[in-house]
């Protein structure tokens, strides 16, 4: 289990041109008292707006920075005092940035980080040709990075994350950049892993993903604990309800009045598009059946149905709504 508890991390601007406070130097709190838990056999989120405090996090787990307070136990250990150990039992894969080498082929990559983690020969042969193949590389596995598209350089930087086979692995926006069915693969690649016992820390910005992939989510605002639970009781807790979007054929402005009227006797609110072909989409949330009452409004007042859609609430939705109850705006 990775454990941190009241994790906070402050940055001080010490640089000439960075302006400073009047009492002194300018401090930014970009983790403010986290606890949070990373079991094995389980993908864990941790989401956030832009500046939120994830990739601190993060890279503090990871032993790449040291907390301001709070500690850190991975299986125990803390990685202040046992970096080395900590290190064998973690790997990090960040999206958006270039992890292997681009004049190596995809097989000395993983030779080669195999190596900076001291993986036994005897074990690293067969460990590569087991990862390539995970990923989805053996064909390309002698094939210079270079010459590799961005989704197989990605592939490459998960296998390179598991080289150490780490009993965690943090990701920090995997998919970042990458086209629907690469960012697919991977997700279940993912989701095997944690299906055999990894731990994994994920933080993503495509909310489905952290949907599909996630038991338990972390929600955090400012680098502070906003809530925590699995997606659907987050958005169950946020009150979230479905959503019925009609289009309607054209534009009218009785239809629109009929739609106010309707929203108004519900207490809600209609959110009404037009789009440049001049058809309406009325979208409506409400924790009723109106699918029928609306679309009856909207005929009664002379609209023609070209489409129904209902929506279960999404974490997309819940995750809105904490973040304008906590008043917070993306960075
Ligand atoms: N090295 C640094 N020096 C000073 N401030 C920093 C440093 N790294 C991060 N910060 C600040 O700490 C806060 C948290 O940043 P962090 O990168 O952890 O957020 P994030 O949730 O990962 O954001 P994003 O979604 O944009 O990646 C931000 O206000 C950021 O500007």
């Amino acid at each position: 289990m990775i454990e941190t508890e009241d994790l906070r991390k402050e940055f001080r601007a010490g640089r000439a041109g960075i302006v400073r406070r009047r009492s002194g130097r300018a401090v930014t709190t970009a983790v403010d008292g986290l606890t949070l838990a990373i079991p094995p056999g389980r993908v864990t989120g941790l989401l956030g707006l832009n500046g939120a405090g994830k990739t601190t996090t993060i890279k503090i787990i990871a032993t790449l920075l040291r907390q301001t307070s709070g500690t850190v136990r991975v299986d125990g250990l803390d990685p202040l005092r046992d970096p080395n150990a900590v290190r064998r039992r973690i790997n990090l894969i960040a999206g958006g940035e270039r992890m292997v080498y681009a004049r190596m082929t995809g097989r000395e990559n993983l030779w080669y980080f195999g190596q900076l983690y001291d993986v036994p020969r005897g074990v690293l042969r067969p460990r590569i040709d087991e990862l390539l193949a995970l990923v989805g590389l053996d064909a390309a596995a002698d094939t210079v990075v270079e010459r590799y598209s961005r989704g197989m350089a990605q592939r490459l930087s998960i296998a390179r994350g598991l080289i150490n086979d780490p009993a965690y692995l943090l990701l920090d926006e995997p998919t970042l950049g990458l086209d629907a069915p690469i960012a697919r693969d991977l997700r279940r690649v993912v989701a095997r892993l944690a299906r055999e016992g990894k731990g994994v820390l994920l933080t993503s910005h495509y909310l489905a993903e952290v949907e599909e992939l996630c038991r338990h989510v972390y929600v955090i605002g400012d680098g502070r604990h906003l809530t925590e639970g699995s997606p659907a009781e987050l958005t169950a807790r946020t009150g979230c309800h479905r959503r019925v979007r009609v289009t309607v054929a054209g534009h009218s402005a009785r239809v629109e009045s009929a739609v106010a009227a309707f929203a108004g006797r519900l207490g809600a609110r209609a959110d009404v598009e037009v789009a440049e072909n001049g058809d309406m989409t009325v979208s409506l949330s409400h924790p009723d059946e109106i699918a029928g009452p609306l679309t009856m409004a909207i005929v009664d007042a002379g609209g023609t149905l070209a489409g129904l859609e209902v929506a279960e609430p999404s974490l997309e939705d819940a995750i809105l709504t904490l973040n304008d109850e906590a008043g917070l705006v993306t960075a």
